[in-house]
Order: C-alpha cells, then sequence, then structure tokens
C-alpha cells in the first residue's frame, strides 16, 4: 500500500487487540500507524505484523538511547520487522547515531527504514528544559537536529513549532516528524509544544503524529476526516 497522507496515527493502548481494533476502522491509503512503548511492551513484534498485514505501514516509536553497540543492534531489529519508520534519541550521541546508521547500511534489506532522532519530547516546556540547565527548546532542537543531520539521520522528531526553523537551517529534505498536534478544541493533556494540523503542515512538517485526538474519541474517523479536510 502507498500511502501519500502526512498521518501517522498513534496507536497507544494497552492490548493488541484494542490497536488492531482501531487499525480496522483505518484506512493505511488516508495515514500511517504508530507502535510505542505501551503497546511493544505488552504485545511485541507480533502487533507490528499484524499491523503490516492489513496493509499500514508501521513507525516503530521506541526511542531507542544507550550506548553505540545496543542501539545500532536494537535498530537492525526493527529492520528486520520491516518497519517503515525507527527512532533514537538524538541525546545518545554522534557515535550512537553514526553506529545505527552503519548497522542500517549494512543490511541487505528490499526496504530500510528511515532512521529519526528525536531532539526535544513536546512535552518538554521551556520552564522544563530550564530546570534540566539546557537552554529554550528551540535552541536545544536546533542543536541535536543539526548534530543528528550530520550523524546520517533521514530526519528528527521535533515538535512543529520548531519545524520553519529546521527547514531553514538544514533542508528541505531532512525530514520533520511532529507529535504534538492538537486539531482546535482538543485538550494538550501532558503535551507542552502544541500546534494545530493545519498550521504544522504550514510550518513545514513532513509528518505529523496524532494520537489521542483520534483515538479517545467516540468518533474516531470523522475526528481523522476532519484532520485530513483541514489540511486540503
Ligand atoms: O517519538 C514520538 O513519537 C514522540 C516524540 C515526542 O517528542 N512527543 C510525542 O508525543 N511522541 C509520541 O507521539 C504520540 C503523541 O500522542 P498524543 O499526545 O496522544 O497525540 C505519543 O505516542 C508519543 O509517545
Amino acid at each position: 500500500m502507498v500511502c501519500s497522507s502526512p498521518l501517522i496515527i498513534a496507536l497507544d493502548y494497552p492490548h493488541a487487540d484494542q490497536a488492531l481494533a482501531m487499525a480496522d476502522r483505518l484506512d493505511p491509503a488516508k495515514c500511517r500507524v504508530k507502535v510505542g512503548k505501551e503497546l511493544f511492551t505488552s504485545a511485541g513484534p507480533a502487533v507490528v505484523e499484524a499491523l503490516q498485514a492489513k496493509g499500514f505501514d508501521v513507525f516503530l516509536d521506541l526511542k531507542f538511547h544507550d550506548i553505540p553497540n545496543t542501539a545500532s543492534k536494537a535498530v537492525k531489529a526493527a529492520a528486520e520487522l520491516g518497519v517503515w519508520m525507527v527512532n533514537v534519541h538524538a541525546s545518545g550521541g554522534r557515535r550512537m547515531m553514526e553506529a545505527c546508521r552503519e548497522e542500517l547500511e549494512a543490511l541487505t534489506l528490499p526496504q530500510k527504514p528511515l532512521l529519526i532522532a528525536v531532539t526535544v519530547l513536546t512535552s518538554m516546556s521551556a520552564e522544563d528544559m530550564a530546570e534540566l540547565g539546557f537552554g529554550s527548546p528551540e535552541q536545544q532542537v536546533l542543536k541535536l537536529a543539526t548534530l543528528a543531520k550530520n550523524s546520517g539521520m533521514d530526519g528528527v522528531v521535533c515538535s512543529a513549532m520548531e519545524s520553519a526553523l529546521l527547514k531553514s537551517e538544514l533542508g528541505q529534505s531532512f525530514q520533520l516528524v511532529t507529535p504534538g498536534i492538537r486539531p482546535e478544541g482538543f485538550g494538550s493533556g501532558d503535551q507542552r509544544r502544541i500546534v494545530t494540523p493545519s498550521k504544522a503542515m504550514l510550518n513545514g512538517s513532513d509528518y505529523l503524529v496524532v494520537g489521542r485526538p483520534v483515538t479517545q474519541s467516540n468518533t474516531p474517523v470523522d475526528v481523522l476526516d476532519s484532520i485530513i479536510n483541514s489540511l486540503q
């Protein structure tokens, strides 16, 4: 299935049956899906394979952050699972990211995943960053995204608040994956750097990650369709 949509639906559920039931209501031509820590820890590779069998491209969001050997072998395992996108933390550093790239390059697979680095989590505010001793989210995102690009990553996870800056500093082909997406009227929850779907696209995001606005809705397909319409 070729999907030209920028939307990635985060299937953050405790069990495979809930994730697969939601997937059955979604159309792989209209969105991709993301399997994160909660679902993968409970359901493992089998749920990824089940989603792929339904025609979905899968973003395996396990945010690997470890020594170069461990992180790169985890990326290799993800690639062998056939996922479309995999991520690591940019703060794992240059040698970790380069090891992940090298591990992917050495594989002889027909299709390799996009390798993406998380910069500053979209749940982090300026105050949270200051408490950790960092500069503003924007400064830290640019620093980590520049390092990620120089370390061979295909792109980064950031907030769409930073998309315009990163596109102008790092170029159009460096892929920007942006969670913290909230259509008007939806609560931010634990997210702090939020942007509406249409503004995120205007800012230059390549992919929009949407979870609870769709998955916690009583009318998920309607919410998804209204997001798609807002992007036209
Ligand atoms: O890597 C991610 O996907 C990610 C990075 C980030 O900085 N912020 C972030 O929210 N995410 C993920 O994106 C999804 C956002 O979900 P909602 O807040 O429910 O839309 C969750 O699955 C998060 O784990």
